[in-house]
């Protein structure tokens, strides 16, 4: 078996592995080492973010591992996003730049807007077509969207000349998303589930789709963990996931999601510990016209 999670080919043609690294609140030198252990247990997807401070550090991980010999930069597919400061047209490409540098990289595999509310009431159309520009200049290979709502990505979809190939979004058994995903299948959009697990922050205060007895045993059926049995149902369900760890054993067990099937009961099972409540919701950009989580999906 390979040692590689398997792909997805996007609406541009890329192909993007369905397990990633997210980093968000990985410290500076522990996202460094998360990275490498990663990319050396099969990992070739990771997620960072200007705003997560740690880009300089995970560039230099995955250069390190291309100088080795490892890799080769068409290997690893690295995704980060614009940030709320940057959606002005004009600074679009100058943030991208600074990500490149901080990254050490010439180009993204994916660039996206971190969310749809930008400083200074930007219309997020306009920043859509800074984007756009990206592409065009070989600063991105994908350009995609985060935390967009069903109705703002049709507004993009309507006036865009490249089509965003995520949507990258909180996504777990306990906010399944099954409504979105659906619609994004039918726009050939991927959906990238964010805080894959629940965010099980403090690890003693796990959520009930990690932890109940009944997800316990589904785990012991396949010589699984519960986080496997999770993050394995987000892959059945069409989504990429990038759960975060920096601990290199649990980078290891979120892995090795890929390598099963849950039965249709199981499934059942899974689905109902849905509670159409988000974790997170951005509560100091609640009141902007683009906040996109007054609409259910
Ligand atoms: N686009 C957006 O707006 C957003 C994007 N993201 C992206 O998605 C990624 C994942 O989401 P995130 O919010 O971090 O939440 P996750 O659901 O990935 O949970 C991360 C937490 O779970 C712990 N953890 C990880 N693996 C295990 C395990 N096997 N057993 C027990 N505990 C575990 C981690 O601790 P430890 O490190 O100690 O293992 C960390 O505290 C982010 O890191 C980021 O890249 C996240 C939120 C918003
Ligand atoms: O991507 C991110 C991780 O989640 C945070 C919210 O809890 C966001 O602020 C941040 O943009």
């Amino acid at each position: 078996m390979s040692n590689l999670a398997p792909s997805v080919q996007l609406n541009n043609g890329q192909r993007m592995p369905t397990v990633g690294l997210g980093t968000w609140q990985a410290l500076k030198d522990q996202a460094e080492r998360a990275v490498t252990d990663a990319i050396d247990i099969g990992y070739r997807l990771i997620d960072t973010a200007f705003v997560y401070g740690n880009e300089r550090e995970i560039g230099r991980a995955i250069n390190r591992k291309i100088a080795a010999g490892i890799i080769k930069r068409e290997d690893i597919f690295v995704t980060t996003k614009l940030d709320s400061r940057h959606h002005t047209p004009k600074l679009v490409e100058r943030a991208c730049r600074e990500s490149l540098l901080k990254l050490s990289l010439d180009y993204v595999d994916q660039y996206l807007i971190h969310f749809p509310v930008g400083e200074g009431f930007v219309d997020y159309l306009d920043t859509w077509k800074a984007m756009e520009k990206l592409v065009d200049v070989g600063l991105a290979k994908g350009i995609g969207l985060s935390n967009f709502n069903a109705k703002q990505i049709d507004r993009i979809l309507e006036n865009c000349r490249i089509r965003p190939v995520v949507n990258q979004v909180e996504c777990h058994p306990g906010f399944n998303q099954k409504k979105l995903i659906e619609f994004c299948r039918k726009r050939n959009i991927t959906i990238v589930a964010y805080s894959p697990l629940g965010r099980p922050i403090p690890a003693e205060k796990w959520p009930p789709f990690l932890n109940d007895k009944i997800v316990q045993d589904i785990a012991k059926n396949h010589s699984k963990t519960p986080v496997q049995v999770c993050l394995n149902y987000l892959l059945h369900l069409g989504a990429i996931v990038i759960p975060k760890s920096v601990n290199r054993d649990r980078i290891a067990e979120n892995f090795r999601c890929f390598d099963f099937q849950l039965n249709p009961d199981e499934l059942k099972i899974m689905d109902d510990y849905d509670t159409g409540e988000r974790l997170i919701t951005f509560p100091g950009m609640c009141n902007h016209k683009f906040y996109p989580f007054n609409d259910e999906y």
